[in-house]
């Protein structure tokens, strides 16, 4: 077994006071390795050097944050396949998977090195006679990353490339079950020549570390990616800190995807294939309502069962596998129980959703197909984060659209038609932050905003240009050149 990995405050790497496990949830037997976890009071040391580190960072020069975020990219990319071996390891997505993973984190630090360029402020005339008013955008002051486990690198990174970019200082609490992309991810930052104290790692729990991060005065934003339940606690902490922190939230969804009689039924397989099971259907922008109108409702059905059949679950790292393994056992205990709770709520399950032995002892599910689903299930409604997914019957184009917004989430949709009356209604209706049309309503490009509407997100929204509202502050400067 490695020797354990250290978190990275004030430019050191430093022990912690305990050590987390990253467990491969494709093989329980293999551990990825072994990461210092920090306390409260080391979390509090990292806040203290970011804080000294802000100032300086805040007032350098683009090219300096343009050479730094540049730095990053490249030698993401050009480790992406060890790097997304990492994360399959550890995640359990299949080695593509990872693999793009990755490639995607590359090119978010690649989009912000010019973001760094392209920041402008503006300036204008006054009402008032003689004086000028300028606009600009300054650094919100130290901001603190709470992420998931589902995306291991490419969260950490659509949140961390622009804080650096726009002259943030970060402390970075990733998901205790996938310290390793975190930790790897940091190395590199490390080495791209940002000053110390700039850049902050901190392995641990949200108990602890997040929750250091919420109380602490000195933290001024907090950039949270997970669960609902989660998230009100932070929006609670960052409204109730003295002074209030800027916080934005990026939760669940219950994501629907319309499937109308006019669709070709190869493209809507593919899109509801992907959208619902690909990264085992753990992604906050996974299709697990399929609403699918009645003239093809049995066509449909048909061809996702064969799909579905020729679907491989296995070893993320074992070539030619469609499907890894559920993060963990408590992921798949929720699986399982929302399987179940679908069976004793009247949906049929109509194909999957069975346990799976595989050679090495992992965490295998069959993706899970329910139908004569309705929206008022509990399988209709909450978040399962697992390869389950529904089909509920409409009658009609309407009645589908209604079903769709029928819901407390509004992350993406989807819809499958060859019709654009009905494609570009669905796009002007839908109650979603993010609309596909023919295409999964998961993997999403990264130059363009994230988010959702409804209980799905709440605050700025991500990545893209857009990001640069909640990592900058805007001040407004008059001026009575006398
Ligand atoms: N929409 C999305 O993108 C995601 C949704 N989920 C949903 O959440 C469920 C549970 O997953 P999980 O990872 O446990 O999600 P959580 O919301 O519990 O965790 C997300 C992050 O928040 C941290 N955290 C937890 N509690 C606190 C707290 N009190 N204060 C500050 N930070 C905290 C976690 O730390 P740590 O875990 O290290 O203790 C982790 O880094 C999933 O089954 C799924 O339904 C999960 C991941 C992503
Ligand atoms: O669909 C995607 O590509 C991103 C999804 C995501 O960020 C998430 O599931 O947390």
């Amino acid at each position: 077994m490695t020797a354990h990995q250290k978190n990275f405050i004030a430019g050191e790497w430093v022990d912690g006071t305990g050590i987390t496990r990253d467990i491969n949830p494709s093989n329980t037997g293999d551990v990825v390795g072994e990461y210092a976890k920090a306390d409260k009071a080391q979390t509090e040391k990292a806040i203290a050097a970011a804080k000294a580190a802000f100032p300086a960072w805040a007032r350098s020069t683009p090219q300096e944050r343009f050479d730094a975020l540049t730095r990053i990219s490249v030698e993401i990319l050009a480790r992406k396949e060890e790097l997304g071996r990492l994360l399959a390891r550890e995640e359990g997505k299949t080695l593509p998977e990872g693999i793009g993973e990755v490639a995607r984190a590359g090119q978010i630090f690649a989009f912000f090195a010019g973001e760094a360029l392209r920041l402008m402020g503006e300036k204008g005339a006054s009402v008032r006679p003689g004086l000028d008013v300028e606009i600009t955008r300054e650094p919100v002051g130290v901001v603190g990353m709470i992420t998931p486990w589902n995306f291991p690198i490419a969260i950490p990174a659509w949140k961390i490339a622009p804080a650096l970019c726009y002259g943030n200082a970060v402390v970075f609490k990733p998901a205790e079950l996938v310290p390793g992309s975190a930790h790897a991810l940091s190395e590199i930052i490390a080495r791209s020549g940002i000053p110390a104290g700039v850049f902050n790692l901190v392995v641990g729990s949200g108990s602890v570390v997040g929750q250091t991060l919420l109380d602490h005065p000195d933290v001024a934003a907090i950039s949270f990616t997970g669960s609902v339940q989660t998230g009100r606690k932070i929006a609670q902490a960052c409204v109730l800190s003295n002074p209030m922190k800027k916080f934005q939230l990026e939760m669940g969804g219950k994501n629907p995807l319309v499937v109308l009689d006019d669709a070709d039924v190869k493209v809507a397989v593919e899109v509801a294939v992907n959208g619902a099971y690909f990264s085992t259907g753990q992604r906050c922008t996974a299709s697990s309502r399929l609403i699918v109108t009645a003239g093809i409702h049995d066509r449909f059905v048909a061809a996702m069962t064969e799909r579905m059949k020729g679907l491989s679950v296995d070893d993320a790292l074992k070539s030619g596998v469609h499907v890894g393994p559920v993060v963990d056992q408590s992921q798949l205990d929720q699986d399982l129980r929302y399987i179940k709770i679908g069976q004793d709520e009247g949906a049929r399950l109509h194909w999957g959703g069975e346990l799976l032995n595989r050679e090495t002892p992992g965490f295998y599910l069959q993706p899970a197909l329910f139908t004569e689903a309705t929206n008022q299930m509990r399988i209709a409604r909450e978040e399962i984060f697992g390869p389950v997914a529904c089909v509920i019957r409409a009658k009609d184009y309407e009645e589908a659209l209604a079903i769709s917004n029928d819901t407390e989430f509004g992350l993406a949709s989807g819809i499958c038609t060859t019709s654009l009356k009905y494609a570009s209604h669905y796009k002007r209706n839908s109650e979603a932050g993010m609309v596909m049309v023919n295409l999964p309503t998961a993997g999403v490009d990264y130059h363009v905003p994230f988010g959702g509407r409804k209980g799905s997100s709440y605050g700025a929204r991500e990545q893209g240009a857009y990001a640069r509202e909640f990592y900058t502050t805007v001040k407004t400067a008059y001026t009575f050149p006398g």
